[in-house]
């Protein structure tokens, strides 16, 4: 059995091939043992100024080649035009508003786009912009002469695939990038033969592409992860994933761009076989998050209460935009359904829904015609919807939801990306968490306890307190 992208169980496609069980081995050609890493070099960032990020954070850098000094300049950008990419894609990334690289992309691009190209495992916060990043990387690499495959990025959602290549067809505006997509229900134009240069999805269907050989993976430069704890993970699509790998062309070096707010440390040592000898820059354990989400929470006195707090917080839902995470499938119909019939205007998005039905949902959520959005961990990492200022734990990310075996521990990981679905490039966000026995407090405390931040009470029975508490917050 594997799991969907709620993080469901479900039966392995059928004619799939079996791969290896054990993380530690994920194949032959990624054996070899990595170099021993320079010391790491701990770098602050300077008094942030016109930033629109105010980035306080620290990152370590850690080169594959010890030799080198990771705080020397060559590998830091502090404009787009000191990182030697063309005129066309300097142009594509202004058109985007982009002034100077974040902090990740300040450090991250100079390693991702020297020659010969290393490979990486970068680690930054929620919305710091690590997709851009990773996009640059992949345009730049590629050559628009030849129509063929030649750099693949895989997402665990079919949100996310599409939410990157838009990122991919802007940035690329004034260059001739092809792009194809590797989701289901939507086949390539030409379904025998793809030759867009740059190809995004998700790793089944882009397996079963190669597979095929509807995709020729022989000019394949660049393969990159995004929420690569996520897509490594044995239990979730860590399988379909090291297929896509072992596919790949073991004669040529493919770079491997791993990217990710978090990796947990089981996850960690898968990534360092599956990105050997790469580049790595890492966050502290206790900077997991970003600051500017203040994170409250409600005790509510049983699970119909929790109904009924929501409820009472809609005008505030709807002062931006929000989120509301829920467990399972069947209670975010649920509560969707119920509060339709009560007047209210809120969607819901889970992976039971058709193709055609997850992308118009998520399209009128990211136009802001739908303001409250009801869903599962399915769209808790990676979607960037700058307008989302408040996101609510209905009920709290659970372990036991990504592994079976797993008991009832908080799900740390996809808590500190679902709360990154707000407060992203440096806006400020707030999330609730519902808290409604002892069981679920604890559980609510162990997150306080790992991520260090603290989660402040707001009362349920004064709604005006409530109202000027994230007011208050969000100023
Ligand atoms: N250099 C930049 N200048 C201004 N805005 C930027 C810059 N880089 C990225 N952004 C914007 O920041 C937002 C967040 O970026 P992105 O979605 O890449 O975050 P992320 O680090 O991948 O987050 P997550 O971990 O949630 O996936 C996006 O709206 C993006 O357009």
């Amino acid at each position: 059995m594997q799991k969907d992208e709620d993080g469901f169980f479900v039966p392995a496609p059928s004619g799939s091939q079996a791969a290896p069980k054990d993380p530690s081995e994920p194949g032959k050609a990624e054996e070899a043992p990595p170099k021993p890493a320079a010391a790491p070099a701990t770098l602050e960032e300077p008094p942030a100024g016109t930033d629109l990020i105010k980035s306080t954070f620290e990152v370590t850098v850690t080169l594959a080649d010890q030799q080198a000094d990771p705080n020397s300049p060559l590998y830091s950008a502090k404009t787009f035009e000191e990182l030697g990419i063309s005129d066309d894609l300097l142009k594509g990334i202004y058109d985007m508003g982009f002034s100077k690289p974040s902090k990740i992309q300040e450090r991250a691009l100079p390693l991702l786009l020297a020659n010969p190209p290393m490979n990486m495992i970068g680690q930054s916060q929620s919305g710091t912009g690590k997709t851009a990043a990773f996009v640059l990387t992949m345009l730049s690499r590629v050559d628009f002469n030849l129509h063929k495959p030649q750099a693949i990025c895989l997402a665990p959602s079919r949100e996310l695939a599409r939410q990157i290549m838009n990122v991919v067809i802007t940035m690329g505006k004034y260059t001739a990038v092809q792009t194809e997509y590797a989701i289901k229900d939507h086949l390539p134009r030409d379904a025998s033969n793809i030759t867009a240069q740059i190809i995004v999805g998700n790793p089944g269907t882009m397996f079963d592409l190669m597979r095929r050989k509807v995709l020729d993976v022989n000019h394949i430069k660049v393969f990159v992860l995004d929420e690569a704890d996520n897509m490594l993970d044995q239990d979730g699509l860590g399988d379909q994933t090291l297929r896509v790998k072992n596919q790949l062309p073991r004669n040529k070096p493919v770079q491997i761009v791993l990217f990710s707010a978090t990796f947990p440390d089981h996850v960690r040592n898968f990534a360092n076989k599956f990105a050997p000898n790469a580049n790595k820059i890492e966050l502290q354990k206790e900077e997991l998050s970003v600051d500017s989400i203040r994170q409250f929470y409600m005790d509510c006195k049983n699970e119909e209460h929790k109904y009924d707090i929501l409820v009472m917080l809609y005008s505030l839902l709807t002062v931006g935009q929000s989120i509301i995470f829920c467990k399972r499938r069947d209670t975010a119909d649920r509560i969707s359904q119920r509060m339709t019939a009560e007047g209210h205007k809120v969607a819901s998005l889970h992976g039971a829904k058709d193709a055609a039905e997850r992308d118009a949902i998520i399209d009128r959520f990211r136009e802001g015609r739908e303001k409250v959005l009801i869903t599962t961990n399915v769209i808790a990492r990676g979607i960037d919807i700058l307008q989302v200022n408040l996101v609510v734990n209905y009920d709290l990310p659970m372990m036991n939801e990504r592994d079976k075996f797993a008991d009832e521990r908080p799900d740390i990981e996809t808590y500190i990306h679902r709360i990154g679905r707000t407060g992203r490039f440096g806006r400020k966000g707030i999330s609730i968490n519902f808290v409604h026995d002892q069981k679920t407090w604890k559980q609510m405390e162990m997150i306080e306890q790992v991520t260090g931040k603290q989660i402040v009470r707001i009362e349920t029975d004064d709604i005006d307190e409530m109202e000027e508490k994230m007011k208050k917050a969000l100023k």
